[in-house]
């Protein structure tokens, strides 16, 4: 997919990885709508991405993934502004097992319902020109990581929806294609002070943190752009680890 006048929509959009991922679709010439539900953060980064790519590519819509009303809003107000909706970055997630019934509403429920209600704008089915959907995974999704056990259970979720999604897209002509990142330890907030987020867990948390090189956020970006433009990628979960990035295989018996 040639990105120049593509409309971009990045959820998670105001720090860390759906920061990197917003800055690196807007260089690469795509119009791109901020969803966030920190609205401070998201108004101090348009005024830099406004100084940067000029005041007409971005828009920041303050938005909570667990509001179907308030998702509704913030795509109709994409397509209103740009006209349409290419490319879902489909991002924002939290780490805190205490709050855990909290975290797969967010990191699963969520991702699930902002797929399902772009859909609504970029399926052909529904008068759409198609496009692709990339979600924020992680390789908690593919390898189970036993201080998060609610994280890794919301994450394999997100990559068995975007396997599905992916197939089913494809049989039903929806002209969508799914992928999924899956980045192993980024140098993120989510990290920060996190052996106070895992609970009964925290005295599983030995650190490899200490031992393996942290992913910077633009490691991670080049992987979802790579998944973006790449119109063979459809179904695939890249993993991102410190020292390179590789599809998962899945076995298959159907
Ligand atoms: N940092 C890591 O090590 C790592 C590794 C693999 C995957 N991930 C995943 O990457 C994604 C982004 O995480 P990050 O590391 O950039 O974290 P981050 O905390 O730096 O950024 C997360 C962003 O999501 C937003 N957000 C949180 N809950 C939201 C909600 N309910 N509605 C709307 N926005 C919300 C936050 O305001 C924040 O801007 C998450 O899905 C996370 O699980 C992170
Ligand atoms: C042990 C401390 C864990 C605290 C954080 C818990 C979960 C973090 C989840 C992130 O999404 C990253 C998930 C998994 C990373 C897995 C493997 C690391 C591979 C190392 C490498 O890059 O080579």
């Amino acid at each position: 997919m040639a990105l120049y006048g593509k409309i971009a929509v990045v959820t998670g959009a105001a720090m860390g990885i759906g920061r990197a991922i917003t800055e690196i679709l807007l260089q690469n010439g795509c119009k791109v709508a901020l969803l966030d539900m920190n609205e401070a953060a998201g108004n101090d980064l348009m005024e830099v991405l406004e100084k940067l790519y000029g005041e007409e590519r971005t828009l920041f819509l303050q938005c909570n993934v667990e509001s179907e009303e308030q998702i509704k809003a913030a795509l109709q107000k994409t397509v209103d502004t740009f006209g349409g909706i290419d490319i879902l970055c489909n991002n924002a997630g939290i780490l805190n097992e205490l709050t855990w019934e909290k975290m797969v509403s967010i990191n699963l429920i969520g991702a699930i319902r902002v797929a399902y209600l772009t859909l609504e704008h970029m399926s052909k089915l529904n008068g759409g020109q198609g496009g692709v959907i990339v979600n924020t995974a992680s390789i908690a999704g593919i390898e189970p990581i036993a201080s998060s056990p609610v994280y890794t259970a919301a994450k394999h979720g997100v990559v068995g929806f975007t396997r599905a999604m992916a197939t089913a897209s494809t049989a039903l002509e929806y002209g969508v294609r799914f992928n999924a990142i899956c980045p192993s330890f980024v140098e993120t907030t989510l990290l920060i002070g996190i052996g106070d987020r895992l609970g009964q867990f925290s005295e599983l948390d030995k650190s490899p943190l200490d031992k393996i090189r942290l992913l910077d956020v633009s490691e991670v970006a080049e992987a979802v752009l790579e998944l973006v433009t790449d119109g063979t990628k459809n179904g695939e979960a890249l993993m991102v680890f410190s020292d390179g990035k590789e599809y998962a295989t899945f076995p298959s018996f159907i």
